[in-house]
């Protein structure tokens, strides 16, 4: 579904991804550690196409298509969806319309996709406009679920997201990688094999009761250094720090 090949970014003229490789098939979920600044949001923006993020060097491939320098609204097209860590404020634009757009040349039912995110009485608000930090996930959720995208790109889904609410998150991340499965359920990513692909960023791990994955990846000063089970990389983050952990690869 995506592979990437000896990737470099530079932001501003620095280099912040120096060797990225990483290949996620079909209907895997990747899990994506690593220190703060050690460029994960980045490699997100890279892979959905935001300008700003100069490949230097290297290839992404999607679907076998090479969309290293396709512009954005073309790989949204082509099926990769975001969920921003901290996404913007858009005054004058209503939810309801962004996920309309979102929802573009499909038949979305909005109301009733809002409705399984508990958040019909948020549509007719400007796009995250004062929306609290669990507020503001489930509308980039909502957004998703209109778009319906092949490869989920998802940073740090759970922060900000209290005890209760990450339930319901981790629900409608399982129900995105299940294609045909519109209704957020427990446990459904135990008794259907899923469809859809995933990258997502987490530091603390919260996410992985609540999300199947299938590999852990940990990104460490741009370069792509460890590639294993996710729980027992994030044992080994945990007990001797991403220093260590990072030793493996060596
Ligand atoms: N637009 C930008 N201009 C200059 N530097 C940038 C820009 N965006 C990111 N950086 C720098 O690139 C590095 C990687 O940032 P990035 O946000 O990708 O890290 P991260 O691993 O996602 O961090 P965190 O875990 O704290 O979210 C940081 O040093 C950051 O300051």
């Amino acid at each position: 579904m995506l592979q990437i090949e000896e990737l470099k970014v530079e932001i501003g003229g620095k280099e912040i991804l120096q060797n990225v490789n990483m290949e996620i098939p079909k209907g895997e979920t990747h899990i994506l550690f690593g220190p703060n600044g050690s460029g994960k949001t980045s490699l997100m923006m890279t892979i959905m196409g935001f300008s700003g993020y100069n490949v230097t060097h290297g290839k992404i491939t999607f679907k076998g298509e090479d969309i290293t320098y396709m512009p954005i609204h073309e790989r949204a097209q082509l099926g990769i969806g975001v969920s921003f860590q901290r996404p913007p404020t858009i005054n004058g634009l209503k939810t309801k319309n962004i996920v309309e757009i979102c929802g573009m040349n499909r038949s979305v039912d909005v109301n009733e996709l809002a409705k399984q995110l508990d958040f019909s009485d948020f549509l007719d608000r400007d796009v995250n406009h004062n929306f609290s930090g669990g507020e503001i996930k489930r509308s980039e959720l909502l957004q998703l679920m209109a778009q319906e995208p092949d490869l989920l790109l998802l940073d740090e889904p759970e922060s900000g997201v209290d005890l209760e609410s990450i339930v319901l998150i981790g629900d409608t991340i399982n129900s995105l990688l299940h294609k045909g499965i519109k209704f957020p359920r427990r446990g459904l990513s135990h008794i259907a094999a899923r469809t859809k692909s995933a990258l997502v960023i987490t530091h603390t791990g919260h996410i992985l009761d609540y999300i199947t994955a299938d590999k852990g990846q940990v990104l460490y000063e741009g370069i792509v250094r460890c590639s294993r089970n996710a729980r027992e990389i994030l044992k080994w983050i945990r007990e001797y720090g991403y220093e260590e952990c990072v030793l493996c690869s060596n």
